[in-house]
């Protein structure tokens, strides 16, 4: 059964919750708080009891007409019955004699609302049942769908709905139930003469209609906005009245309305001002089913938005989104579907969803391909193109140093590899191309992109430190690439070298040296004497011819981004390795969603070339935007071809963006509203090069904990403008990070005016250090507790003024006067206060250590007993830690 609050029930007639507390409890209903529930039939006796003060637990006296009325009704004709009105006028057919004792029963009633029943079922069996047992329990089961309206309505008003329902006369069987008491309405008819009446007029299905238009007219207000169907049973509606009655003022003048003008309804058309249950899904479903047989197919992209799917379903994108809703999952009309969503509609609305590969309009690597399947290959073999990989300090860069012969280790802010770059090297007349990621653990996401670019990983392995966790890293990396590995055992011109230790730690990893049974090679080396690194490459090159790496140079070229930045004076620059294909000066060429024409290319010493072939790398100039590391480079026909694929995927990775920052579940906004009581710092993250801007969007979004964390504003590459530090002024406590970048003068200028703090950094481990600071301030302190001493009751004084002082010996620290104290009885905590007085003899002292007795008053306490321990402490605040 549907319950009502008393909160619901108070603020429908604009009282206090209290009030209705009492009246009900007065009604002898087990009501305690505000928020205790009650059941429909009595949250309608508790308005009635409240608005005229008649108690239902009262019998009402009937009056004898009453009875003598209704017996008669019974003897009317069953149409009559039906279509009895209660006003003379509107119903030739009714019995006079029903009516007019009708309202001599209502006029014995002090009852200041009236109830309409709008149901035929209920009319008939009501209009009988008048003199029945209005307190029968089961009678409450009858009605369902109520709607209980506080408001009483002046005569006037009523008297016009009145005559505005004679006009119709369609109507007329539903009009006798307009004055009909509260009670009548909750009674039902004890003998079965009554029963077999109503179900007669149950068959009268066209009435239901009428009623609830009649509704519309009697209380002339306005329903339009919400149409609730008659099949809605199981509804409960306390409209506010004071809401929906727009009536005018002229019309209000005009109107007489009966002063009671509760109405009590089983299916209704009415205002949902009010507290409501409805059981909706009736009417969805019918509704549902209908357009599922319109359509029942349709092919969908797999990014779809919800108002695309809506279009494609042919429905208004309101009902997929109230349908997507009632799922707790909140969508606009421009987020994309995600594919459970997507499955949980197409059951929903009963179609069948095919996807097709939307992307494939704007995947150009996928228009390569094929084009080159197509077409006659003319394959030679290629560079092998060579990641190093390892644990920090191990040597990557000395080791990629001395292959090239060149010092880069030394030039290096920190020394750590900032920038991941590519390096190609000759051997044997081969070639054989580097790409060198660094060693710091915010650069992983940037490795594992690295890792599937290359052909081989070598993975450095310091001989005198032996596997490390960034080591087991690299392992994973190369292993989900799937591409071979070698291992450089470095520094083994160290005596503390032990390359079998790393052979052994590698083992356990899976990686087995082949003198060892296994299948990977493992090259000792010095990066430091060169030892071993002739052998290094030579394997390198065994291995590529394992692989049989081919490429067809006469083709248009595809290549992959390894780094890519925005500098000064160049604009957009991409360090890339070709994959397939030549790339030329001049070409078109389109990457995620950066295209242009090739103004230059240069090799990895930082000199122009005319072409790159396939296994080299080569930094290209003349992108219109900064391509992301790891997308795809390829050269096509037309400057108009390479912008179309840019836009559609700039536009597709936007609505994707917007997508995400607007899709919210329920569950997430309730997460969300719990992290209202976060604190966040937000950043604004300006970097030279994209590598590095990932790797430090990657560390600082880890640094959180359920307190605290970094809220990323912006992130960017480039230097420090004046408008970040306007985004950075208009968000509190905003901080600019800048990594290898620095703001000019007018920017510090505007900062300073503004009061937004620029840190600059060059090395990443100072920037995540002192964020990592930063927000360790913001969370709230630790309190610690320190113990200090503790002493033992040996005896209880009675002193005037004081109270009980502990006579104490001192058995361990100290005791202070002042500081927190706990008293110990048999172990367990009693109480806990603080020290009031401290006296060594007669004298107030300050602090009392091992071993004095003294006297001992606690603030608060004087149950202390003989046989007690004191114990002080104090408490100490603490830097929380993440
Ligand atoms: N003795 C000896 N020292 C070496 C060898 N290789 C590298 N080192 C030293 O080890 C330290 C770290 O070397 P790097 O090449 O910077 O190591 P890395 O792995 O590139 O470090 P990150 O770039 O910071 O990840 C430097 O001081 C090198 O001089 C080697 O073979 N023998």
């Amino acid at each position: 059964m549907d319950k009502v609050r008393i909160t619901e029930i108070a603020k429908e007639l604009g009282m206090k919750s209290k009030d209705i507390i009492e009246k009900a409890i007065d009604m002898g209903l087990d009501v305690k708080a505000p928020s205790s529930s009650i059941n429909t039939e009595d949250a309608e006796k508790l308005m009635n009891y409240v608005l005229t003060g008649e108690s239902p637990n009262t019998p009402k006296p009937i009056s004898p007409l009453k009875s003598v009325e209704v017996k008669k009704a019974e003897v009317v004709e069953k149409p009559s019955i039906v279509e009895e009105p209660k006003v003379e006028k509107i119903t030739p057919t009714k019995t006079k004699t029903l009516k007019e004792k009708e309202s001599e029963v209502l006029n014995t009633e002090p009852l200041s609302l009236s109830v309409e029943q709008k149901d035929d079922e209920m009319l008939q069996g009501d209009a009988e049942e008048i003199s029945e047992d209005k307190n029968d329990p089961t009678n409450v089961r009858k009605r369902r769908g109520l709607v209980i309206v506080k408001k009483k309505r002046p005569e006037k008003e009523e008297q016009l709905i009145e005559e505005k329902k004679e006009t119709h006369l369609s109507y007329g069987s539903q009009e006798q139930e307009k004055s009909r008491s509260f009670d009548s309405i909750f009674s039902t008819p004890s003998n079965s003469d009554l029963q077999k009446k109503k179900k007669k007029v149950k068959k009268l299905p066209a009435e239901k209609k009428t009623n609830a238009e009649k509704l519309d007219i009697a209380l002339n207000i306005e329903m339009t906005n919400t149409h609730i169907d008659s099949d809605e049973e199981d509804m409960i509606v306390l409209p506010d009245l004071n809401e929906g009655l727009k009536v005018t003022e002229e019309v209000k003048k005009k109107k007489q309305i009966d002063p009671s003008q509760i109405r009590t309804t089983k299916k209704t058309n009415f205002v949902m001002q009010g507290i409501q249950r409805v059981g909706r899904k009736k009417r969805r479903r019918t509704v549902m089913t209908q357009e599922a047989e319109a359509i029942s197919a349709i092919e969908i992209p797999e990014e779809i938005r919800v108002y695309e799917f809506a279009e494609k379903m042919n429905k208004p994108v309101g009902e997929v989104i109230k349908e997507l809703f009632s799922l707790g999952v909140m969508f606009t009309k421009n987020d994309f579907l995600d594919k459970d969503s997507i499955e949980i509609l197409a059951d929903t609305f009963g179609v069948n969803v095919t996807t097709v590969n939307d992307q494939e309009a704007f995947d150009y690597v996928k228009a390569y391909d094929e084009e080159g399947e197509a077409g006659e290959q003319n394959l030679v073999e290629r560079a092998p193109v060579i990641t190093i990989m390892g644990h920090v300090d191990h040597g990557k860069t000395s080791l990629l140093d001395y292959i090239r012969s060149a010092k880069v280790a030394a030039g290096e802010a920190g020394g750590i590899t900032q920038h991941v770059g590519a390096y190609m090297v000759e051997k044997n007349g081969r070639n054989i191309t580097f790409i060198d990621t660094p060693g710091h653990e915010a650069f992983t996401e940037m490795r594992s992109r690295g890792a599937k670019v290359t052909d081989i990983v070598i993975v450095v392995v310091a001989a005198d430190d032996g596997v490390k966790p960034q080591t087991k890293e690299a392992v994973e990396h190369a292993k989900a690439a799937g591409v071979p590995i070698i291992i450089a055992v470095n520094k083994m011109d160290k005596e503390s070298a032990n390359p079998d230790l790393v052979k052994a730690q590698l083992a356990e990893l899976g990686i087995t040296p082949i003198d060892w049974g296994g299948e990977h090679e493992f090259v000792p080396v010095s990066a430091k004497t060169g030892m071993g690194i002739e052998d290094l490459l030579e394997t390198i090159l065994l291995q590529a011819d394992l692989l049989e790496l081919q490429a067809d140079p006469s083709r248009e070229v595809k290549a992959t981004v390894i780094e890519s930045s925005l500098e000064k004076g160049r604009g957009p620059v991409a360090t890339v390795v070709i994959e397939d294909g030549t790339m030329r000066v001049g070409d078109i060429v389109v990457a995620g969603i950066a295209f242009g024409k090739v103004k230059a290319l240069l090799n990895d010493r930082g000199l122009a070339v005319k072409e790159a072939k396939p296994g080299e790398p080569v930094v290209v100039l003349g992108l219109s935007e900064v391509p992301g590391a790891g997308e795809t480079l390829i050269s096509v026909k037309t400057d108009k071809i390479a912008r179309e694929y840019a836009k559609k995927k700039a536009e597709y990775l936007r609505q994707k963006e917007l997508s995400k920052s607007t899709k919210v579940s329920l569950d997430e906004l309730s997460d969300m509203i719990a992290e209202g009581a976060l604190k966040t710092l937000p950043v604004i993250i300006k970097a030279d090069v994209q590598g590095s801007l990932e790797a430090i969007k990657g560390s600082l979004k880890k640094i959180r904990n359920a307190e605290t964390k970094v809220n990323i504003v912006s992130a960017g590459i480039g230097g420090i403008t004046e408008s970040d530090v306007a985004l950075a002024s208009a968000s509190s406590d905003c901080i600019i990070l800048g990594f290898h970048v620095r703001p000019t003068g007018t920017v510090k200028e505007r900062a300073k005016s503004s009061g937004v703090e620029i840190k600059t950094y060059n090395i990443i481990y100072d920037l995540i250090d002192d964020v990592t600071n930063i927000v360790t301030g913001l969370m709230a302190p630790v309190i610690r507790e320190e113990n200090i001493g503790q002493a033992m009751v040996r005896e209880v004084f009675a002193v005037p003024k004081l109270g009980h002082i502990a006579g104490c010996i001192v058995t361990d620290g100290t005791i202070n006067r002042g500081v927190k104290i706990r008293v110990i009885r048999d172990g367990v905590i009693i109480y806990e206060g603080s020290v009031s007085s401290l006296k060594r003899f007669k004298d107030d002292v300050k602090e009392v250590g091992k071993g004095y007795e003294c006297g001992v008053g606690i603030e608060g306490y004087t149950d202390i007993k003989v046989g007690d321990y004191i114990e002080s402490f104090k408490e100490v605040e603490e830097k929380a830690k993440l």
